[in-house]
């Protein structure tokens, strides 16, 4: 069907209110738009569905939700009635019509006999995942579009062991949305009737308490955070999200005396009006922040994203001025500080692993290594990492302590399979407050990290690529790439090359092919002469291809000489 036909349907289908009609009436002379919200459905990324809220095709609304819901209800019926039974959590953050979205799911898989578990309000992402898991739930749903700007919305899809499905199990809701009719085949009972028919239960208190118990299980050294509690003072900012009331209470649990709230941040709010974007990765959010704990002479400042999976730290630096760590360093940081503190309290399991992914920077690999830790990668996305935890613990294999991820994700402990700023917060805190008994602020403590480790640093650069055209510019890139393998890079000697897709590593000098553990996603990694590596891939939740920089060197200048080297090349691959 072309877009026009797609957009006529949608204009014609009794499913449709006034309001929504008179949406679509209004782009009627807009090709441009009416193709952009009509041209394909959304389709299942890094993490579920993500788009733009408004009525089309291409967008997050109700009818897109109860579509995808269909879908997903008819995947967990083919599982037999037994495992349908065992019901569907669904969660939601603080976003405009989150709550709305999350309703019309629960109503859908009510109406097609599922029971679910709902929230009822807005909660942290890591709660869902740990709900589908207490409860022993078949699968979960979640309405966020985590950190991304106020216009989005997004749809998570998550199955028994508490983590997002991964690609095989995505693909066949997305081929259960392809043979439905996104108006007719929907299944759905009335809210109220569904509840009075015991179909849609509430999770609340309960759950929150639940799963605090299991956080507060983290902690390692309560001592270390009692010696400094009565000077040692942080700020915290949920950025208007989920976060607002679970992680105070952890920090209080933890015997934290003076966990400083940014107040207007702690207003919930889907416009996010005091940010131009809600993630922690942008430091310029945290200047409402900065300004409390400047003038409340506060020694570290944590932030966690809408739906709490994302936390990030700001730190003050040699003199004395907040600067932000990035992911990287910070998983660094909560993997040196775990390894030392459960060999301290004799809690290192025999067989200890870390997981990162694939463009989480190299330092993390020698900070395991160096400490008798096996270090494991695996793609983006923590239902990767949810998988790799599973496997190596089924067999035996190995028992991990900690998963990490570039971009601010973290996750402890066994009661998650996502990333949990509520857990990384709490650790996080008790971390800082060992170093600052002795006398070191998080900044001081990475730049030791350094010294022993050896210094990295890393960059990633976002070659945005928007709308349709971006999408076929982002194909090409990764075309030509592919078509014409590179032998340098920025007059440095490509060592290996990478390709995640075929799962085939190849030496450059020799020629020599060999099979990888990972395959099947489109990603390019190419090791260099100097100990770069390079990674280029299409980002899996927004319209652009990320390339990362992870470099090594002698000393911060070296590295700092490789990224400029290295951007500039990037840059040349924007179209
Ligand atoms: O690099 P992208 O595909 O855009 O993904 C960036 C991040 O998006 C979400 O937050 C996912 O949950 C993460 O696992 C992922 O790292």
């Amino acid at each position: 069907m072309s877009y026009q036909e797609t957009y006529r349907k949608w204009l014609e289908s009794p499913a449709l209110s006034a309001d929504e009609k008179e949406e679509l009436r209004a782009i009627s002379g807009d090709d441009r738009e009416m193709e952009a919200r009509f041209f394909a459905p959304l389709e299942f990324g890094t993490a579920g569905l993500r788009g733009t809220m408004c009525v089309g095709l291409h967008n997050m609304n109700v009818h897109v939700i109860r579509h995808a819901t269909q879908a997903f209800a008819e995947v967990i019926l083919a599982e037999g009635p037994e495992a349908a039974q065992k019901g569907v959590a669904v969660c939601f953050d603080c976003r405009n019509h989150s709550q709305e979205f999350a309703r019309e799911a629960a109503c859908v898989m009510a109406g097609n006999g599922i029971p679910v578990r709902l929230f009822d309000a807005l909660r942290p992402t890591p709660e869902l995942s740990f709900a589908i898991r207490e409860y022993g739930c078949i699968a979960g749903i979640n309405v966020t579009a985590s950190h991304n700007p106020k216009e989005y919305n997004g749809y998570k899809v998550y199955w028994a062991d508490g983590a997002q499905l991964p690609p095989h199990h995505a693909d066949a809701i997305a081929r259960k949305m392809a043979e439905l009719d996104l108006f007719t085949s929907i299944q759905r009972l009335d809210y109220d009737a569904a509840v009075s028919q015991g179909l849609i239960t509430l999770m609340g208190a309960e759950t929150d308490e639940a799963f605090l118990s299991r956080v507060m299980g983290q902690v390692n050294d309560r001592a270390a955070v009692g010696r400094v509690a009565d000077d040692f003072k942080i700020v915290y900012t949920p950025f208007h999200g989920t976060g607002y009331k679970l992680i105070p209470e952890a920090l209080r649990r933890l015997g934290m005396k003076h966990v400083l709230c940014v107040p207007e941040q702690m207003v919930l709010d889907g416009n996010f009006p005091t940010v131009a974007s809600p993630n922690p990765e942008n430091p310029e959010g945290f200047y409402l922040a900065v300004d409390l704990a400047d003038r409340e002479g506060a020694d570290l400042i944590v932030g966690s994203d809408p739906d709490a999976d994302r936390m990030g730290l700001m730190v003050r630096n040699d003199k004395g001025a907040f600067v932000p760590l990035s992911g990287n360093q910070t998983g660094v940081l909560l993997l040196d500080y775990l390894i030392g503190a459960k060999k301290r309290s004799g809690t290192l399991p025999e067989n200890a692993v870390a997981l990162k992914t694939i463009v989480t920077t190299e330092m993390a690999r020698t900070v395991a290594e160096k400490n008798g830790v096996r270090l494991f990668d695996t793609f983006t996305g923590f239902k990767f990492m949810a998988e790799k935890k599973n496997a190596l613990e089924e067999s035996g294999e190995g028992k991990v302590i900690f998963s990490y991820e570039e971009s601010y994700g973290y996750m402890m402990g066994d009661y998650v399979r996502d990333k949990d700023a509520i857990t990384a917060a709490l650790v996080a805190t008790e971390m800082a407050a060992w170093y600052h008994g002795q006398g070191l602020t998080l900044y001081a403590a990475m730049e030791k990290l350094y010294e022993k480790y050896g210094f990295y640093g890393e960059k990633t650069l976002n070659l945005v690529m928007p709308g349709l055209d971006g999408l076929k510019k982002m194909a090409a890139l990764m075309r030509e790439l592919r078509d014409h393998p590179l032998c340098e890079i920025a007059g440095v000697a490509v060592l290996q090359r990478k390709d995640y897709s075929s799962g085939i590593l190849e030496d450059v000098s020799t020629g020599a092919r060999e099979e990888m553990e990972l395959k099947g996603s489109n990603v390019l990694k190419y090791k260099l002469a100097d100990g770069t590596d390079l990674v280029v891939r299409p980002s899996g939740t927004e319209p652009k291809v990320k390339v990362y920089i992870l470099s090594q060197g002698e000393s911060h200048a070296q590295c700092g000489e490789k990224i400029s080297k290295y951007s500039a090349w990037a840059e040349t691959l924007q179209r």
